[in-house]
């Protein structure tokens, strides 16, 4: 490499500070462009970044640390070079303990509203995997792009989920009416090209430094709106959307844990879970 390239990156590097979210855990780190002053939220739970409960709450005080500092947009992105997210960490439905199960579920609910309401722009570098609730994070997002060779989609049906309203609203809020449905029926993962071709994505980005700079080039066509004139059309825009989980968020959390806990999708699950596992061991 070129010294002044590495002197470019070493730059790019000194001008990005990290934030804590000041509960001293690693699962999401946020770093701020002093130049632009847009965060990147980064999922950092190895191996495939499946939300747990842990990285839920982490999450979501990440998302409201971002809004807190005053940064001018969040960029969420992973880790891993290979999967945005893999979805609910499935080991959380399983046979649960039902305390942690409804604080698991009380958080996916809170972090997605914190997420898809955020008062600044946001934007998914997609630079692996994103499947189910992966999916749900970039969708709730304003903005995606994605790099080549991954998957994308809500394939929950094909293993015996039903969707809880949310995921679909999620879907419905960046798909056209009858793809979201067809897609959620078939149990559909979309490449990058069937993404783009039905708008699940923005752009395609040949890396993921690529990714960052299309997400940060989004935030920055705002700059010239004012913050809180842009916050406020954006809830009213997205207000029905999130009425139910606002008006009647126990009686989402309910419905939603009378499912789990059926012996129907019990044993989905188990048969599932048996065959990810055995997968990763070929
Ligand atoms: C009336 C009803 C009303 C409402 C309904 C209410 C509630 C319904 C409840 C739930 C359904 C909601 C909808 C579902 C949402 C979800 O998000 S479910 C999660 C779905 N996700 C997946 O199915 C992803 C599965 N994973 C993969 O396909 C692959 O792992 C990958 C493509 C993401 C990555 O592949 P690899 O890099 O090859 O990695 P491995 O496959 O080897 O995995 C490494 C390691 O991680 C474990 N793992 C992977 N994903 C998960 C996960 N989601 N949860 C838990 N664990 C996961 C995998 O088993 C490996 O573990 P080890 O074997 O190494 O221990």
């Amino acid at each position: 490499m070129l010294r002044s390239q590495t002197k470019l990156m070493d730059l790019g590097r000194r001008l990005c500070r990290s934030i804590g979210n000041n509960n001293g855990s690693n699962l999401t780190m946020v770093e701020v462009d002093d130049k632009t002053g847009i965060a990147t939220l980064t999922l950092n739970k190895p191996p495939v970044n499946s939300c747990n409960l842990e990285l839920l709450l982490d999450l979501n005080e990440s998302i409201k640390q971002i809004e807190r500092n005053g940064s001018r947009g969040l960029i969420l992105t992973s880790s891993n070079d290979k999967v945005f997210s893999s979805g609910l960490d499935l080991n959380e439905l399983h046979q649960p303990n039902q305390d942690r199960l409804i604080a698991f579920w009380r958080a996916l609910q809170d972090m997605w509203l914190s997420l898809f309401l955020s008062r600044v722009p946001t934007a998914a570098a997609i630079n692996g995997h994103a499947i189910a609730v992966g999916c749900v994070l970039a969708t709730a997002c304003e903005y995606r792009v994605m790099l080549p060779g991954f998957s994308i989609g809500i394939h929950a049906t094909k293993f015996g989920y039903v969707v809880p309203p949310f995921i679909l609203i999620s879907y419905l809020s960046v798909l056209p009416r009858y793809i979201a449905e067809r897609a959620l029926l078939q149990g559909k993962l979309f490449s990058i090209d069937e993404a783009l071709h039905v708008n699940l994505i923005d752009e395609v980005a040949d890396g993921k430094s690529d990714a960052i700079i299309k997400c940060a080039k989004f935030i920055g066509s705002f700059a010239k709106t004012q913050p809180d004139a842009r916050a406020l059309t954006k809830r009213q825009t997205r207000a029905q959307d999130v009425q139910l989980l606002i008006k009647d968020p126990e009686g989402q959390l309910r419905e939603s844990l009378e499912y789990i806990n059926t012996p129907f999708f019990q044993q989905g699950l188990e048969v599932y879970l048996a065959k990810l596992k055995s997968k990763s061991k070929e």
